[in-house]
């Protein structure tokens, strides 16, 4: 499986964030999307995601699902962990699942893999900082797709959530999955850099 972008041109707000960017990131491959605030790493995942719209340029899977599209194969973990504050972390991932179409089973195993097996029934409300991520990751083990994007994944993550995180993250990559990462920290797996310019 090949993840690629050629010539991609963003516009926002009618200002030039970057143009004519070319990526790729093949099966087992980490891309980090590197450079200051403002230069576009958001823009580009958000692009992949299918949640914007290039200017110009096209984003492209080869050797993905032909009956599926770019972003129903893609998790997109945005900055924000999108959590229903009243509903459990056991009802929270629940929904996740079924939202995305993944095949009704026990999640319990995911929260298990990101350490919340103890906080299952606890409204997401009461959960700290690094708690709501690794919910979030374990979204991606809940519902298999094989492209992720991720935005500042590791951020709020304590030493032992980040050792957590970089097993998932290689149990994807031997599984042929492909991870492009936006990050001002080290992710702690190998990884191959996008240096976006710009920003102010
Ligand atoms: N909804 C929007 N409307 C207009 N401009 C926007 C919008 N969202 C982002 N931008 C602009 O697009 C540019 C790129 O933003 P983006 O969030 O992609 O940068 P980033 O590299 O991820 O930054 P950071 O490191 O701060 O997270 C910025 O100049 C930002 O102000």
């Amino acid at each position: 499986m090949r993840l690629s972008g050629r010539q991609i041109d963003c516009i926002r707000g009618g200002r030039g964030v970057f143009s004519g960017l070319d990526f790729e990131a093949a099966s087992g491959e980490v891309l980090a999307v590197v450079g200051p605030n403002g230069s576009g790493k958001t823009s580009l995942l958000r692009l992949i995601a299918g949640l914007l719209v290039p200017a110009g340029g096209s984003v492209e899977l080869e050797g993905g699902d032909a009956e599926l599209t770019l972003p129903e194969q893609s998790h997109y973990l945005g900055h924000r962990d999108a959590l229903k504050p009243a509903l459990s972390v056991l009802e929270n991932l629940s929904f996740w699942r079924d939202f995305l179409g993944g095949e009704t089973g026990d999640v319990n195993p995911c929260l298990a893999a990101v350490g919340l097996g103890h906080a299952t029934y606890l409204p997401a409300a009461y959960l700290s900082a690094g708690q709501r991520r690794r919910l979030s990751i374990a979204r991606l083990l809940a519902v298999r797709r094989p492209v992720w994007l991720l935005d500042e994944p590791t951020s709020a993550l304590d030493t032992a959530g980040q050792e957590i995180f970089v097993g998932v993250m290689r149990e994807h990559l031997a599984s042929g999955g492909i991870i492009v990462a936006a990050t001002h920290a080290p992710l702690g797996i190998e990884a191959r850099e996008l240096r976006m310019g710009g920003g102010k």
